[in-house]
């Protein structure tokens, strides 16, 4: 399948939060349904890949942001994305507090934005260090979607929760491409230029792409974009 058709609508999330928490091996799970239990890196790496998503076509791009500097907030992943992932691990008390700054510090540069908390690592319960009702307080706090999984063991609620805010984000453009379409309609008929030439289809939700089973599940780094060095392939 093409990755570069312009008919697909596009999605972009941020995948955040402390180093070691899993958020390359929830990443590679998410788009490959595979976890790689050692996965070291020192560079952002971005994803792209087209998924069928509530049974159309989407185009994905992922970047999962290395935590290299803990002192550096994401600030440049967090303007270029849509929506955005932020991962703690329940065996890990600090990741859960650099969780919450890094939420606060998200709604303060991105007010709307689609939010989902995962507390990852719930296999390991036997080292549990944050109880899930205060992951779940923490995600209502913030306005954002919570569940607690296991990128290892590989819960449903991964998929659930990231094809829930990928579609989120794709209403989202939907209504604001229909607002521009009403704008541009209204100007058309003050204008007197309303003979239908310069309505534009706007059933965008038309242009539905079905992606074989094949494509679903390579994904590959494509590109250099700004800072994120694209360097991998899975
Ligand atoms: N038990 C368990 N281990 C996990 C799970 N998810 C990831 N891990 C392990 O946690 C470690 C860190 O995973 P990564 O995906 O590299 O974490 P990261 O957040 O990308 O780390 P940085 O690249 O340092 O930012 C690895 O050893 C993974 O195998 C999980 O659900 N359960």
């Amino acid at each position: 399948m093409k990755t570069e058709d312009k008919n697909i609508p596009k999605v972009r999330l941020a995948v955040i939060g402390k180093a070691n928490v899993g958020k390359s091996a929830l990443t590679v799970r998410y788009l490959t349904r595979r976890f790689i239990g050692e996965y070291r890196s020192n560079t952002d790496l971005l994803y792209r890949q087209t998924l069928t998503v509530n049974n159309s076509a989407l185009e994905v791009e992922i970047v999962d942001v290395c935590s290299c500097d803990l002192s550096l907030f994401p600030e440049e992943a967090i303007y270029w994305a849509d929506a955005c992932v932020v991962v703690y691990d329940i065996t890990n008390r600090t990741s859960m507090t650099h969780a919450a700054e890094l939420l606060q510090r998200v709604l303060q540069l991105r007010s709307q934005m689609p939010i989902v908390l995962l507390g990852n690592k719930a296999d390991l319960e036997h080292l549990r260090q944050v109880d899930e009702v205060e992951g779940r307080t923490l995600a209502i706090q913030h306005n954002s979607q919570f569940h607690e999984v296991s990128v290892a063991e590989n819960s449903p609620a991964i998929y659930t929760a990231i094809d829930s805010v990928l579609n989120e984000c794709r209403s989202v453009q939907n209504t604001q491409k229909t607002r521009k379409f009403s704008v541009s309609k209204m100007i058309g008929t003050l204008i007197g230029n309303a003979n239908g030439k310069v309505v534009p289809n706007t059933n965008q939700g038309g242009t539905v792409v079905v992606c074989h089973k094949s494509d679903l599940y390579k994904s590959r780094v494509l590109r250099r974009r700004q800072n994120f060095t694209a360097t991998a392939s899975l």
